[in-house]
Formats: C-alpha cells, sequence, structure tokens
C-alpha cells in the first residue's frame, strides 16, 4: 500500500490536552501537520491556531472537518461531544483519534460502535494511552510470555493531586476508573464481568459533596479479580502504580524510580505532579503510532469495541456507587470485525 503524504489533521478541541495534542503534532510527532482547530471557545481555538502556520480556527467542529487538506481528525473535547464529532468524521470517512472516554455513557458508545459497522472498516484508535507507556508495556510482554503463570488479581493505584471544579463522584469512575477499565482488559485479556464500589470516608480535602476516594472491585470472565483506588485529591502527587499477581510471581509498575537521591540524611526521589508529565512518553508514542498507521491506510490501538466495552464497565460503576453493592457489566456481542 502506498503510504499517504504529510497528514492534515484537525484537532477539535483545544483545551489542556487538545493544545497539548497540537504541540505533539506540530513538534514532536513526524508525518503530520495540524491544519485545522476547533473548540466553541473561539478565542481558544484562535490562540492555538496561531501558533502553526497555515493552520484555520473554527468554532464548528463539523466545519474544522470540512476545511481544506484535512485527512484525519483528533478529538479532544470533553467525553459528552464526542459521539457527535465521531458521526460528523464518519460521515467523511476520516479516520480518528478520540481522546478517552469514548462517550460517557455505554447507549452512546454503542451508537458510535453501529455507526462504524455500516462504515464496514473500523476508523478509529481510542485514547487509553497507558497501552503505549513504556512500564505498561513492559509488564503486558512479560505477562504474554507466560513466565508468572496465570494472572489471578491486579492491584491498581490512581491518585491526582487535585480534581478540577467540575468532577462529581460519579466522573471518579466514568472519567478516571476508566483508564483502570482498559488496563485490566488489555493486560489480562479478559472482560469485566461486575463492578462493585466501595466509598470510604471522603478526605476532608475533597470538595464538599465529593466521594473520594473510592474502592472499586472489577471481577472478570476469567476468574480475575482487579481493585482500584481511585483518589483524586490526594495532594502530594499523580500516581499510577499496577501490580500483577499471578500463580508463580508477581510483577509492579508505577513506583517512579528512575532517579533516587541521598541528601541530608534523607534519601528518595520526586513524584510527577500530573498526567501529562507521568505520560509523556505514552502520548507521544500513542499519537506516532497513530499517524503512521494513518498514513499507511490502517488503524490500529484501541477500537471502538475497547471504548464501548469501558464505557458499559464505568456505567456499572456508577450504578454500583449510587446503589451500593455488586452491579453486572451488560455487553452486546462482540461483532467479528473486533475479534
Ligand atoms: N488520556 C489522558 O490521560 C487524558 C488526560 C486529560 C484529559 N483527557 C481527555 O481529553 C478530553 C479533553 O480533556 P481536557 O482536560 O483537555 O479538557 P479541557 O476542558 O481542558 O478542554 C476541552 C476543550 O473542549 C472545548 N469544547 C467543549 N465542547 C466542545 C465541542 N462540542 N466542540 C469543540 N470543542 C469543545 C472546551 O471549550 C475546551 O477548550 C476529555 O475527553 C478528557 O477525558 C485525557
Ligand atoms: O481526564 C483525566 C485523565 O484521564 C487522567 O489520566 C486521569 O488521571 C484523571 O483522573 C482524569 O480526570
Amino acid at each position: 500500500m502506498t503510504e499517504r503524504a504529510t497528514l492534515g489533521v484537525a484537532v477539535i478541541g483545544t483545551g489542556r490536552m487538545g493544545a497539548d495534542h497540537v504541540r505533539r503534532l506540530h513538534e514532536v510527532t513526524s508525518g503530520a501537520r495540524v491544519v485545522a482547530v476547533a473548540d466553541v471557545d473561539a478565542e481558544r481555538a484562535k490562540a492555538v491556531a496561531a501558533r502553526v502556520d497555515g493552520c484555520t480556527a473554527h468554532t464548528d467542529p463539523a466545519a474544522a472537518l470540512a476545511a481544506a487538506d484535512v485527512d484525519a481528525v483528533l478529538i479532544a473535547s470533553p467525553g459528552p461531544a464526542h459521539e457527535a464529532t465521531l458521526l460528523a468524521a464518519f460521515e467523511r470517512d476520516l479516520p480518528v483519534l478520540c481522546e478517552k472516554p469514548l462517550t460517557p455513557d455505554a447507549a452512546s458508545a454503542l451508537r458510535v460502535l453501529e455507526a462504524e459497522l455500516r462504515l464496514g472498516h473500523r476508523r478509529v484508535q481510542v485514547g487509553f494511552m497507558r497501552r503505549y507507556d513504556p512500564e505498561y508495556a513492559k509488564l503486558k510482554a512479560l505477562l504474554a510470555t507466560g513466565q508468572l503463570g496465570r494472572p489471578l488479581m491486579l492491584h491498581n493505584r490512581h491518585r491526582n493531586v487535585a480534581s478540577p471544579p467540575f468532577f462529581t463522584s460519579s466522573m471518579l469512575i466514568s472519567d478516571s476508573v476508566a483508564h483502570e477499565a482498559d488496563v485490566t482488559r488489555w493486560l489480562l485479556g479478559h472482560e469485566i464481568t461486575a463492578v462493585t464500589v466501595l466509598r470510604p470516608a471522603p478526605s476532608a480535602n475533597a470538595p464538599d459533596g465529593l466521594r473520594d476516594p473510592q474502592f472499586v472491585v472489577f471481577e472478570t470472565d476469567g476468574g480475575a479479580l482487579s481493585d482500584v483506588e481511585i483518589f483524586v485529591n490526594c495532594g502530594f502527587g499523580y500516581q499510577v502504580q499496577a501490580e500483577v499477581v499471578c500463580e508463580r510471581g508477581t510483577a509492579r509498575i508505577g513506583d517512579g524510580h528512575a532517579l533516587v537521591t541521598n541528601m541530608a540524611g534523607r534519601w528518595g526521589g520526586t513524584i510527577a505532579q500530573d498526567w501529562t508529565e507521568r505520560f509523556e512518553t505514552a502520548y507521544d508514542r500513542q499519537i506516532q503510532t497513530w499517524v503512521d498507521a494513518t498514513r499507511r491506510g490502517e488503524v490500529t490501538g484501541p477500537s471502538v469495541w475497547d471504548g464501548y466495552a469501558a464505557a458499559a464497565v464505568c456505567e456499572a460503576g456508577v450504578r454500583a456507587l449510587e446503589d451500593g453493592g455488586r452491579v453486572e457489566v451488560e455487553l452486546v456481542e462482540r461483532p467479528a470485525p473486533y475479534a
């Protein structure tokens, strides 16, 4: 297959992630250029477009998709806005990299899945960037060798310094634990069948009314358990850790021990303060992989099925949070193109 010339990308949503992805596409990624951006905030779109020669600014995502030289779309608007842009991209048969979550609930994710099936070919890579993180990739490769034996349990910790003002108790699941829903499915190769959410007394440092932290337990169809401590106002750093316990051993990532110092009677290191720092390499690799595959005319990486499955798991998790108890995950049968 002949490779496409430089990929013209439209970036939808120029907030924190969108602006960072524009910078990445412009300065780090090879084989792509940003040709259009859209944001409902016109000033923000203009300010980000001004950083790239020849990039046009729009307030309507559909206008950005229709702009000259657009070959592909990167969606970085908030989750509830993803469905409309995905469907608009499908109308133009454009390849898409869609930030997580694919959509915020299972019904809308299923509509996207059905629309992609109608196209007759995969078009979307979902932005579950942890799959491109060197530490997670090593863990996945180790599990694939079988040396450790069958995975029995996965322990995850997911801590943010502070939550943004709009964050709700259910977003700890649908926006944050969405990553662990994907990581559990991907690392173990199992589907998640049920979710339980336990709620310790909220931290005094959490905004009033926010159930933070939460303790989530996933059951899988391979008989494993995966637990997640989600704590989005821990105050001290951005920490994402995972330990797999298998029949013949354990493996753990995310301790952040790249640099250990000894000084003034103490030893230690530093802790990342946000995801842009902790997952910088993962975002770089994710986007380069997407650009390379798209230029070859291929779609790789986390699929719409993965986005839908994570959305269904999170929806069950939100119900478990609200009602207490254990909630089973309901998935439609996996369509053949996503096998
Ligand atoms: N992969 C990760 O680690 C990671 C990290 C942070 C955020 N995210 C995801 O990235 C996406 C964006 O998050 P963010 O932190 O950049 O949010 P943000 O609020 O900083 O930016 C979102 C931008 O989208 C704009 N917007 C809102 N509705 C829009 C619409 N209909 N069309 C076009 N633009 C619209 C807003 O004006 C804003 O500028 C979300 O899906 C979020 O879950 C992923
Ligand atoms: O949208 C963000 C993002 O996905 C981060 O990776 C996660 O740590 C945050 O909890 C979430 O709110």
